[in-house]
Formats: C-alpha cells, structure tokens, sequence
C-alpha cells in the first residue's frame, strides 16, 4: 500500500534516509572536511593494504549528522570489502549477533550503530571477538553446560555514537582509533551544498549556497535537507533553479531563521528564558516543559547551541547566553552591581 509521504521542511524518518543514501560519499576523497580524521583514516586504510591486516576497530563519536555512517561506509569501499550494518537497540541479546559474526569476511566490516544503546550482556560477547576474533558459545545449562570456541574471520568493528561517555570503559578500550567528529565550518557546508546540488540536477548561486550553509546549524545532514527543501521550493514557485533570494525565501517559509535556528532550537530557547528566567535549569524539567525525549534535547538540539554560546551548562543546569535573547529579539539581563566577575547569570 503507498504510504502518504509528507514533502516539507521536516524530513521524516524515512525521506532522511533516502536523502543520506543518495548524497551520501563513497570515498574518502568525497568526504569534505574533517580533514585530519580523514587523513588519518587514510593512513590506516593504506597500513592494512600494505601489512595486509585488518583495519583496527574504529569509534566514532559526535552529534547527529555529522558524518559518522558516512565515515563507516566510506571504510569498506576504501578497502575493497563488504560492510554488514546493525544498532545497539536492535541487539537484545548475544544471539542476535550471531548472523553477524557468522557472515563475516576476511577483512570485512561489521558497522554497529548508537553502539552506546547496546546491553552489558551483549558488549561482554562482543568482547573476544573484537580482540581474539572468537566467540565463546555456552551450550546446554548447569552441571552439563560447556562452552565451545568458535574462531570469526578476522573484522573490523567500526562503532558510532552521539554519546562516547554513556560506553563503558572497556567497550571504549577496546577500538584502536578514537574519531570524534566536530560541526562543519559555512565553507565547508557551502562545498558540500554546492556538490550536492550538482547530483540533484539544480543550478545554485555561490551566494545562495552560503546562505543555505550558514542557516544549516553546522551539519551536513541539516544541509542537505534545507538544500532539498529550497529545491522543492523553487521547483514550485520558480524555475527549479537557487538564486540567493530564492534561498531566504525558502528558509523563512520553513521557519529556519537568519542564523540557522529551527522551531525546535527558539522553543528551547524561549522555555529557558521565559519560564525559567534563563536559567540554570535542569534538562529533565526543559524536556518536560517542550515534550520532547531528554535525550533528544541532549544528542539534538543542545550540541549546536552549546557550540555557538547560545547557552552554556553549569553544575546547576543549562543557562541562557547573551546570545540567546538576541536570537529572540530581546534584551540581555544586566549584570547585578555586586557580581565582582560580572557575570551575567548568576
Ligand atoms: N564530510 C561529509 N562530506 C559530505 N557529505 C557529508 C559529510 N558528512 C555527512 N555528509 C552528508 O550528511 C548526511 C548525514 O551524515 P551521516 O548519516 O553520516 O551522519 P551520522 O553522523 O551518521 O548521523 P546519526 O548520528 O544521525 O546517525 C550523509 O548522508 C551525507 O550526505
Ligand atoms: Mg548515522
């Protein structure tokens, strides 16, 4: 049956993952920025051709759209071999892994995803495997139980996650390379969108590319999808071409604002300073107050405004910045006569 599939500002779920896909590099030439990551990916990929090893396990860590999934794909077409693609919620239990250790090659990728979600019972599993390539498999139960070794091909697990401090110690320990993948600078963006509209078929202006670049909160995946949006756009109202007011007039419709904030970001913003006077607040009570996950306000929203100084995290909770009550048109608080730092926020 066809699914009503909703065309607007806000990917769904699965209109993001068609757009992944098709944008998404193959190689690691076609990875723009994050150059010292790539570079020494690079390195490593070469080292395993030469010593004709497999590539050491690999995490990567950072906040949504960044590149992760895009740097784990990447891997396997570098290396010339097959990648098998699973998440940390989807693993319940050790035997869920099972079809894929089994199905592994010499040298071939194992991709485990939001791997900070995957339960104790399972990490303790994946252990041997991830250092000695086996498995043990306990058989049978009590006084008859025996444990059998099962030897894997020898893999690389690569691991992503928006959360590096919710995986344990050990889990951390076990990858050879930690990469952390930081927000894209505009030119970085402006490269990507530029390139990304050339796969689409749309003309773009290199004003029109920056405008989408600034307004994309850093990420590549926010950039992709206010490249599609502006396309939608222009495809119905004009020529199917982006000029710069074409842009603006894209963004405002899907209410993105001058310097990039969604609906989502103001309403954050305008719940801290409004109800809760600016803050230090809670992100329970935040989340609460907006309905939306913790744990979306945490891994989504909050990365990006933390990194512009919108707001700022104290041991008491998240506090409002000047910046954010110029981002909603209003004026900052005075600094108190008494406050010898002159802090703001106190
Ligand atoms: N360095 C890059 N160069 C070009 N395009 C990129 C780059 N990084 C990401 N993208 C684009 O952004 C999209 C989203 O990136 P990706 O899916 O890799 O993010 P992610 O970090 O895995 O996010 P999540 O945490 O939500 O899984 C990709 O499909 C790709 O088109
Ligand atoms: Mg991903």
């Amino acid at each position: 049956m066809a699914r009503e599939k909703v065309i607007g500002p806000s990917s769904g779920d699965d209109e993001r993952k068609q757009h992944d896909a098709a944008l998404r590099p193959k190689l690691l030439k076609e990875v723009i920025g994050q150059r010292k990551v790539a570079e020494r990916l690079e390195i490593a990929v070469r080292a395993s051709q030469k010593l004709n090893e497999p590539l050491g396990h690999i995490l990567f860590d950072g906040p949504p759209g960044l590149g992760k999934t895009t740097f784990a794909t990447v891997l396997p077409n570098e290396l010339g071999t097959s990648i098998q693609m699973t998440s940390g919620p989807a693993l319940s239990k050790p035997a869920d892994l099972l079809p894929f250790l089994t199905n592994l090659e010499e040298g071939s990728v194992l991709f485990i995803d939001e791997i900070h979600r995957m339960p104790r019972v399972v990490e303790e599993f994946i252990y041997p495997a991830m250092e000695d390539f086996r498995i043990d498999i306990v058989l049978g139960e009590g006084m008859s139980a025996r444990t059998i070794t099962y030897s894997l091909k020898r893999f690389t697990l690569i691991g992503a996650t928006t959360r590096s401090g919710m995986l344990s110690g050990p889990m951390r320990d076990r990858f050879k390379m930690h990469e952390h993948l930081e927000f894209y600078s505009v030119e970085e963006l402006a490269t990507i969108i530029r390139i990304n509209s050339g796969k689409l078929n749309t003309p773009i202006t290199e004003s029109a590319a920056r405008e989408l670049a600034r307004r994309s909160r850093g990420t590549p995946r926010v950039a992709n999808s206010r490249l599609h949006w502006t396309r939608s756009y222009s495809a119905a109202k004009h020529d199917g071409s982006i000029s710069e007011p074409i842009a603006k007039a894209a963004l405002d419709m899907a209410e993105v604002d001058s310097d990039g904030l969604d609906k989502n970001d103001r309403r954050y913003l305008e719940i801290l300073i409004d109800l809760y006077g600016g803050g230090p607040t809670g992100v329970e009570a935040l989340a609460a107050t907006i309905n939306l996950a913790s744990d979306t306000l945490s891994d989504e929203i909050e990365p990006y405004l933390l990194r512009e100084q919108y707001i700022t995290r104290s041991p008491r909770g998240r506090v409002a910045m000047p910046r954010a009550y110029t981002a909603l048109g209003k004026l900052p608080p005075r600094p108190k006569p008494d406050d010898k730092q002159g802090s703001l926020f106190e």
